[in-house]
């Protein structure tokens, strides 16, 4: 155990406060039976539709925007269909544009991402809403485990992931799973299933992202013989094969707009059609999507139907990216060290307190998937290597890039890099992707998406 990990087991009967965050741990008891509260917030409309009407948040988050799955709906043009979203965390109060049309002004500033003060006049289109905090709060539900299938987390987020996810296993109801590349949503996909009443029967995984779109189709509902050109024999398609089970729609954010009309109509009368066939076939199957993208921002921009979100959100599990969680890096180092199965001895270096303070202080853009495979490169060479910029290779943020909020710059810097590396291996490959593909060891299917996305040609 390291010696911050210790230290949180320590602290006897406490009440922690961070931001609108307060976490409470009876006296004496263990970490795991400590129950969290957010502080509740109102908004206000003060200008637009439904003007003088009053929202009081029911947990720690609000969803704004015209279409009306939101929990504050603005019924007004200018307003986009999933505007913008606010959120109580560690550190206050904050609001995110999800990609509208207008843009989010606050007080008089326009913002991807903003904290919050009481008294903040947002802005979207024409309407405008007041922000304030309320006296109450919202208790939280915890699990009251701290491991769930694979993944472990001692953190709030993980615990109250941990909670819906135990509730999402003991229902058939479907589940997007939300969350940045690397954040566990793959295993948490599968520790639901495990711990459903359907862990007995198959739980099969398609990675929407990396089938070329002619291919989705029969790969999810399968095909007749005959039924396109290729098509030698008849093949069972995924749905069918997880008759009884668990299907996981992995990258579901990637699939063709005319697959989605498809896809829902699979998820509101439990049958679907083979290609080439015209019979029904009824499936018994839970369905259990991940995307990496904000798919109301997807809805926004016209990529993704807002009638298939509605059917797949019936449950949203958003993991968070490990950043937002440094106390459940020293546990999940662990519980990777011991995976790996390496000799005690190679071990110890890396389960020093300093070393584990570094990794608490890095910032894990790839999350623990990062995280693991920056242990397993310490396993390989035997000794701590360097972790942050000051001892790594030097890079430099330009001003351009550090004059916006940190989720911006992040993905304009990894548009940047994904662009101009797959641009030099193309140049030193003259254009031929697969050869390209093979020295990115990455998956040529996943290669041309990239491709695709950045607008390059071979
Ligand atoms: N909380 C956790 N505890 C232990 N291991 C974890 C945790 N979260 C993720 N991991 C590990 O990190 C790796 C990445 O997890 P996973 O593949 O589930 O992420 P993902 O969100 O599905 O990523 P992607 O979106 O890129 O597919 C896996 O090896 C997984 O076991």
């Amino acid at each position: 155990m390291s010696a911050t990990d210790r230290k949180e087991e320590e602290v006897p009967g406490t009440d922690t406060v961070e931001g609108g965050l307060q976490v409470t741990r009876p006296h004496g008891a263990r970490r795991g039976s400590e129950s969290a509260s957010v502080r509740r917030f109102r908004l206000t409309v003060v200008e637009g539709p439904a003007q003088g009407s009053v929202w009081e948040s029911g947990a720690d988050r609000c969803s704004i925007g015209s279409h009306p799955l939101n929990d504050l709906v603005l019924d007004e043009e200018t307003v986009s269909r999933f505007h913008c979203e606010v959120r109580i965390g560690k550190d206050g109060a904050r609001v995110r544009d999800l990609d509208s049309l207008n843009g989010v002004v606050v007080d008089g500033v326009q913002v991807v991402e903003s904290f919050l003060r009481g008294g903040s006049l947002l802005r979207l289109g024409r309407a405008t809403v007041r922000f304030d905090f309320s006296t109450e709060r919202n208790k939280l539900t915890l699990s009251e485990t701290t491991r769930l299938g694979t993944l472990v987390g001692t953190s709030v987020a993980m615990r109250a992931c941990f909670a819906r996810m135990e509730r999402a296993a003991g229902t058939d109801a479907t589940v997007l799973l939300e969350g940045e590349t690397g954040t566990g949503k793959s295993q948490a996909a599968q520790a639901i299933h495990q711990a459903s009443t359907r862990r007995d029967k198959p739980f099969l995984i398609v990675d929407c992202g990396a089938i070329p779109a002619n291919l989705l189709e029969s790969e999810l509902f399968g095909h007749e013989k005959g039924a396109f050109t290729g098509a030698a024999t008849r093949r069972i398609g995924a749905f069918e094969e997880a008759q009884g089970g668990t299907i996981f729609l992995d990258e579901i954010g990637e699939i063709p707009l005319e697959l989605q009309a498809k896809l829902l109509r699979v998820l509101e009368e439990r049958q679907i059609r083979r290609v080439g066939s015209n019979t029904h076939v009824p499936v018994d199957v839970r369905i259990i999507a991940a995307t990496h993208r904000d798919l109301r921002a997807e809805v926004n921009a016209g990529r993704f139907r807002s009638d298939l979100f509605f059917r797949l959100a019936v449950v949203r599990i958003s993991l968070p990216a490990l950043r937002e969680r440094p106390e459940d890096i020293p546990v999940i180092a662990e519980q990777l060290l011991t995976s790996a199965g390496a000799d005690p001895e190679r071990l110890e270096p890396l389960r020093t307190p300093e070393f584990i303070s570094r990794l608490r202080q890095f910032a894990w853009p790839g999350n623990v998937r990062e995280l693991r495979n920056y242990l397993e490169r310490c396993l390989v060479f035997e000794e701590a290597l360097p972790l942050s910029e000051e001892d790594g290779p030097a890079w430099d943020v330009p001003p351009s890039l550090s004059a916006l909020p940190y989720p911006e710059a992040r993905r304009r810097a990894i548009d940047e890099f994904e662009r101009r590396y797959l641009q030099t291996l193309l140049e030193r490959h003259q254009g031929k992707v697969a050869q390209a593909a093979a020295e990115a060891q990455m998956d040529r299917v996943y290669f041309y998406r990239l491709m695709r996305r950045h607008n390059l040609k071979p």
